[in-house]
């Protein structure tokens, strides 16, 4: 049988690590996928740079055009990144009969639903493993491995850069951008880094996660995101005084009201498993009511586990070429025409617990006003430390964790708080994970 072309655009992190794998493995890989795969073409921006893989036999153009436009490929490996000129690209290559490899997950959660109809049209695939948690196959787990279930919720830690800049704070008190610098030289962050310490990234990830989970379009302009960059140190200490690790979840759940879809940082018991992902590791947990909950873990970002996955894709693809177009494995799990449009829920209908750290003056009453706003709130407290002031101050921190509220008697509480006389400046909250 004749080898199956692969066209590759972008030769950055991911890139390069898919010439890499292929390269490396591909008797392993003609073994599993039952043909051979050759990259025959690559396109990058600038010829000349020096690159993570060995280009040798593989024709360059600087015009990824080229390559779609070329008859001669029979896949479209898309791992140069953003929306703009690469959405093109993509639906071109869609409407020239070309399946599609890609690791983007922002043109998915932004354009997925109009790529997979023009794709579905077309009968071609556009599979995307690497777009969430990076090495993990997620992706493949939750479509194929779990489609007996209904999924009640999923959460999990979903971006490698802001995993590492966590972890590094706390185990060995860097500096955040210390940290970043060092997530972007290793390949792990964005384009923009904004993406990944803002909580965008995730939210892109969590969009595709949660059309895939419970059948629904993608729809990111609905996730409530938060990123990492009001944690402070002594939320950390506080935490950990109080038995939590801090990380960046993205959850989705179903509730009878619709569904909720939100980033942030969120206090996790440190006894749970995810509480001790650590470094760029990812991990999802995801509750089915068959399965139960099942957890996967491993590397959310770099350049080989990130191959892995778009080299899975790749032979996915070469397994299902002579397969009919119906009966493949929907793009996002779900038969195109049984996707439901559930309701979102706004964030002031989120329910969960919340940690919340104020300065308060060293008066009598001032606990007492703090704890009055929260019962009028019908808010009940969980826990509670109030530290001595340092030497000189006059001001002391209160920590508090509540039980399970709606977010708006939160949101109408905390301003209540912040208005009082006795507290100074804001109150800085974090969410609990309170999901069992
Ligand atoms: N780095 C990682 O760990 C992961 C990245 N991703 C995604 O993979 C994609 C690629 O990311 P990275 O490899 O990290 O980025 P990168 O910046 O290392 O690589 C992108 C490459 O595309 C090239 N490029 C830009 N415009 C081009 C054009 N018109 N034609 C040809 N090449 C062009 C750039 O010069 C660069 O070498 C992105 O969508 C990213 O979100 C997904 C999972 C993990
Ligand atoms: N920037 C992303 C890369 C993988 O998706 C991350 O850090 O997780
Ligand atoms: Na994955």
């Amino acid at each position: 049988m004749k080898p199956v072309k692969v066209g590759v655009l972008g030769l950055g992190t991911v890139g390069g690590g898919t010439v890499n794998v292929l390269k490396r493995n591909a008797v392993e890989i003609a073994r599993r996928a039952g043909r051979e795969i050759v990259i025959t073409r690559a396109s990058a921006k600038d010829l000349t740079k020096a690159r993570i893989c060995d280009t040798q036999g593989i024709a360059l153009t600087t015009d990824p055009f080229e390559i779609i436009n070329d008859p001669d490929i029979d896949i479209i490996v898309e791992l140069i990144g953003g929306c703009g000129a690469v959405k093109d690209m993509v639906l071109q290559a869609i409407a020239n009969g070309k399946h599609v490899v890609t690791a983007n997950k922002s043109l998915l959660a932004l354009h997925g639903n109009e790529i997979f109809a023009k794709a579905s049209e077309k009968g071609v695939m556009v599979a995307f493993e690497a777009a969430v948690a990076g090495g993990i196959p997620v992706i493949k787990a939750i479509r194929e491995g779990l489609s007996a279930n209904h999924i009640e919720w999923l959460a999990g830690i979903i971006n490698g850069t802001g995993n590492f800049i966590l972890t590094e704070m706390r185990d060995k008190g860097r500096d955040f951008n210390d940290v970043l610098a060092e997530a972007q030289a290793l390949g792990y962050a964005e384009a923009d880094p904004t993406f990944d310490v803002e909580g965008i990234d995730a939210g892109h990830k969590l969009t595709i996660l949660a059309s895939i989970a419970f059948g629904m379009p993608l729809q990111f302009d609905k996730v409530y995101t938060e990123g990492i960059t009001q944690i402070t140190r002594a939320d950390v200490e506080y935490a950990e005084q109080l038995g939590y690790r801090i990380k960046h979840l993205g959850i989705a759940r179903k509730t009878p009201e619709g569904i909720e879809l939100r980033v942030h940082p969120t206090l996790i018991p440190d006894r749970r498993l995810i509480a001790n992902v650590d470094g760029v590791m990812n991990a999802v947990v995801v509750k089915g009511d068959a399965a139960g909950p099942t957890l996967y873990y491993g590397a959310g970002a770099g350049s080989e586990p990130t191959a892995s996955s778009v080299v899975a894709d790749v032979v996915d693809v070469v397994r299902a070429l002579t397969s009919d177009p119906e009966n493949r494995v929907p793009h996002l799990a779900f038969q195109a025409d049984a996707l439901v449009d559930i309701p979102v829920l706004s964030a002031d209908d989120f329910r969960t617990a919340y940690y919340l750290r104020l300065s308060a003056e060293d008066k009598p009453g001032v606990l007492a006003d703090v704890t009055r706003i929260l019962a009028d709130h019908h808010i009940s407290i969980e826990a509670l430390i109030q530290k001595q002031p340092l030497a000189g101050e006059t001001v002391v921190p209160i920590i508090l964790l509540t039980q399970i509220t709606r977010e708006q008697e939160m949101n109408a509480a905390i301003a209540k708080i912040e208005a009082l006389q006795t507290v100074t400046g804001k109150v800085n909250r974090i969410r609990l994970e309170t999901l069992g």
